[in-house]
């Protein structure tokens, strides 16, 4: 059947739930749209403030529904309150309410950047793989919904997460435990979900993963500011954000952006990681600061935030990384790994 036949059918389905206050939930205005991947099935529930509890029962009758109808596909049905007026943040978002941590999870450090393309998931990836070889227990999860690249980059590309009892299994790869949106995708399908949708449908990555027991989780953000960081900042106890950022001025301009949003929102910042910092010729091994030097670190200086370590632009980072083989995880003794690895000790030497 068709992925449109398949929302039709679930939406015409959903006409037999009762919902709060009278009616039903095929054609209460806040139902969003029905969003149908070949392994996953997404719908969102919009209500008023306050009244997420009232239709906790019609999402539970529209899971059981969904889910019948869904055959193996994973099904994700978030209720989300409408914003409400009140201080605000660059997006006019709702006041932070109470944070939690996630089960099984002592920290989360998330990796962001003001702009996109900096090599924020190149550095994530093998951050994550460096704090690992320190001995800790690590998982990643990726959450740049509208662009997800950690399956290609450590090479669980079109390899489905799912668990019999609806718990996601989070993918093994190279010791860490990985779960990302792309799971659910097929490559090169974009993901059409957005604003509140998107932020629950990360809150559900998230909370709905069997992560075990983990030291450390690394969150892959998407890049800039928008409704998934601030959604993810409000929901959940976030240990301290790295910034990555290269070294023109433009992106360390839009790294101060992020930085700017990250204090207001009392989220602590925990260092900038300058990639593409300089370049290493791959025949003589020479080093050239192609954008000039210390600009990242003096920028850091300025922000009054720690300066995690540089790393260099090269080849083999790219060739690597883009065949599923993080140069952490492929050679953990060469240079380009011990650039990554300097800089997850002196993140670990910064939070501990
Ligand atoms: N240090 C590096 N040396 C060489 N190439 C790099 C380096 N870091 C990242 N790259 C390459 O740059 C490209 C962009 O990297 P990546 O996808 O990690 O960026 P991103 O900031 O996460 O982008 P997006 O905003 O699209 O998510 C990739 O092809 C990657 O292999």
């Amino acid at each position: 059947m068709a992925d449109t036949e398949l929302a039709a059918q679930i939406k015409a389905a959903l006409a037999a739930i009762e919902i709060p206050g009278g009616g039903d939930l095929a054609s209460y205005s806040g139902l969003s749209e029905i969003i149908v991947t070949p392994s996953a099935l997404a719908f969102a529930i919009g209500v008023a403030p306050g009244m997420e509890a009232a239709f906790g029962p019609a999402r539970e009758a529209a899971i059981g529904i969904a889910q019948q109808l869904a055959g193996s596909r994973k099904v994700l049905v978030s209720i989300t309150a409408e914003k409400q007026a009140g201080p605000k943040f660059s997006h006019g978002s709702p006041q932070p309410q109470g944070k939690t941590r996630v089960q099984g999870v002592r920290r989360i450090i998330a990796v962001g950047s003001g702009k996109g393309g900096v090599g924020k998931s190149t550095t994530s990836v093998n951050l994550a793989l460096s704090l690992a070889a320190e001995g800790l227990k690590v998982g990643m999860l990726d959450a740049d919904l509208y662009g997800p690249s950690i399956p290609k980059l450590l090479g669980i590309e079109g390899r489905t997460a799912l668990r019999d009892d609806g718990i996601f299994q989070p993918h093994g790869a190279f010791g860490l435990k990985v779960m990302s949106i792309g799971s659910m995708l097929v490559p090169g399908q974009a993901v059409v979900w957005r604003g509140p949708m998107a932020t629950s449908g990360l809150r559900q990555l998230l909370r709905e993963t069997d992560w075990g027991d983990l030291d450390v989780l690394v969150i892959d953000l998407p890049p800039g500011t928008g409704d998934i960081h601030i959604g993810l900042f409000q929901q959940t106890i976030v240990d301290g954000v790295v910034i990555v950022s290269t070294p023109q001025d433009l992106a360390l301009i839009d790294a101060q952006k992020a930085i700017d949003m990250l204090r207001r929102m009392s989220v602590p910042v925990l260092g900038l990681i300058e990639n593409m910092s300089y370049f290493i010729a791959p025949d003589t091994g020479n080093r050239y600061d192609i954008f000039g030097t210390g600009g990242a670190e003096r920028a850091a200086a300025r922000l009054d935030i720690p300066f995690l370590g540089a790393i260099p632009l090269v080849m083999s980072i790219r060739e690597h990384s883009d065949a599923g083989a993080p140069p952490v995880a492929l050679l953990p003794d060469g240079p380009e790994a011990l650039a990554y690895r300097n800089v997850a000790r002196t993140l670990l030497a910064t939070v501990a």
